[in-house]
C-alpha cells in the first residue's frame, strides 16, 4: 500500500486577475477551490492514475471537512487525525501576470496528536511505501520528519520525501528511496543558483553521497533528471503545451514516477518517463492530471 502524509493540509483557493496590484483592491474573473496539501496532491493523482493510496497527516475545522469531503469524492481513503481547534489553512494562489502564492500557517498540534500519527505509522507494513511531503506547521518541532524516518529504518518501507531544505538535507541519512526537490530548491540546499544541467547533476550527486537513493530533479517547462542510485542518468524534456496551472505540478510528477515504478516492476527509465508525463499534464490543465492526459504526454516522450 502506498501512504501519503501531508502535515500542513490546505484549501487551495485559486484564483486568475487580470493584473494584480500590491495594496489595492483586487476582483478575480476565476476562482476555485482545491483540497491541496503536497501528499494530499500525490494521493489525488494516484487515484487518477489508478493506483490506491492513503492519505495521512492533521485535519481540523471547516476547511478540514472540505478537505475531507473532496478526498471522498475523488474516492481517496484517508486516516487523518482530527484536531480539536484551529482550522486546515487556506492557501491563495494567484495568477495574474506572473503567480503570487499566500499560503497560510495551519492549526497548532499538541504532542498527544503528534503521537497518534506516529501510532499509524507504526502499523506501516514491509513493502508499503511512503511519501512524506511538504512544509510543516510551526508547532511540530522540525526534526519531524527525522523522528518518522528513524522510527521507520531498517522496516522495508521505501520512502519518498519532497521538502525543502534542512526537512530534506537531515533525513538522507535514512537513505530515501525517492527525492524530488525542483532545481532551484536544489540550488538553495547549497547556496547557489543552478543554471546548467553539468551544475544541477554535480549537486544532485552531493545529495546522494549524503544518502538519498535515487534523486528526481523537476525543472519546470525545462523538463527534469532523473539520477539512479545504480549510477544511471536520464534527462527528459518537458513535453510542448499551454501552462494553465502549475499548482500541483511537482506532486503530479512523484505520483506519475511511483505509478510507472509500480506497473513496469521497477523499470526506472518508464517511471521517469510517466513522472514528467504526468507533472506536464497537471501544469496544462485546471484540474490535477488524469490518466488520460498523462499518457497522451506519454507517447510524446516515449
Ligand atoms: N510550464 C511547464 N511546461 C511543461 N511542463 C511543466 C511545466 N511546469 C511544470 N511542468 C512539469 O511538471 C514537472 C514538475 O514541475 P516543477 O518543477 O514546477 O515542480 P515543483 O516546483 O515541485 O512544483 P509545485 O511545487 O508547484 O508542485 C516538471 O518536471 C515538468 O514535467
Ligand atoms: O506550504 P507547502 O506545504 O510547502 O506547500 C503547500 C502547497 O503550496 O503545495 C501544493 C502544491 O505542491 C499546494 O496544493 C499547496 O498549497
Amino acid at each position: 500500500m502506498i501512504y501519503t502524509v501531508t502535515f500542513n493540509p490546505s484549501l487551495d483557493y485559486i484564483v486568475r486577475l487580470n493584473a494584480f496590484h500590491a495594496g489595492e483592491i483586487n476582483r478575480v474573473n476565476y476562482e476555485q477551490v482545491l483540497a491541496g496539501g503536497k501528499g494530499i496532491n500525490v494521493s489525488i493523482v494516484l487515484k487518477n492514475l489508478g493506483l490506491e493510496s492513503t492519505a495521512l497527516g492533521f485535519l481540523a475545522g471547516f476547511t478540514g471537512e472540505e478537505i475531507k469531503n473532496q478526498l471522498r469524492q475523488f474516492g481517496v481513503k484517508n486516516e487523518f487525525v482530527q484536531l480539536e481547534h484551529g482550522f486546515s489553512r487556506i492557501n491563495v494562489k494567484a495568477k495574474a501576470e506572473n503567480e503570487t502564492e499566500i499560503n497560510g500557517q495551519g492549526p497548532d498540534i499538541s504532542e498527544q496528536k503528534r503521537g497518534e500519527l506516529f501510532d499509524r505509522l507504526d502499523r506501516l507494513q514491509q513493502g508499503d511505501t511512503l511519501v512524506l511531503a511538504g512544509s510543516i506547521p510551526k508547532t511540530l518541532p522540525d526534526d519531524i520528519y527525522e523522528k518518522i524516518m528513524a522510527r521507520l529504518d531498517n522496516r522495508g518501507i521505501r520512502i519518498v520525501v519532497d521538502a525543502e531544505k534542512n526537512l530534506l538535507l537531515n533525513v538522507l541519512k535514512y537513505h530515501p528511496f525517492l527525492i524530488k526537490p525542483n532545481n532551484h530548491e536544489l540550488g538553495d540546499m547549497f547556496g547557489l543558483t543552478l543554471t546548467t544541467d553539468a551544475e544541477i547533476i554535480t549537486c544532485a550527486r552531493k545529495l546522494q553521497e549524503k544518502g538519498a537513493r535515487n534523486v528526481l530533479i523537476s525543472m519546470a517547462g525545462d523538463g527534469a533528471i532523473l539520477l539512479t542510485a545504480d549510477g544511471h542518468s536520464f534527462r527528459c524534456a518537458a513535453p510542448k503545451g499551454k501552462l494553465v496551472n502549475s499548482v500541483g505540478a511537482g506532486d503530479s510528477m512523484v505520483a506519475g514516477f511511483l505509478a510507472g515504478y509500480t506497473e513496469s516492476g521497477g523499470d526506472f527509465e518508464h517511471a521517469f518517463h510517466m513522472g514528467v508525463a504526468t507533472g506536464s499534464a497537471s501544469a496544462f490543465s485546471e484540474n490535477l492530471a488524469t490518466r488520460a492526459e498523462a499518457e497522451a504526454l506519454l507517447r510524446t516522450i516515449e
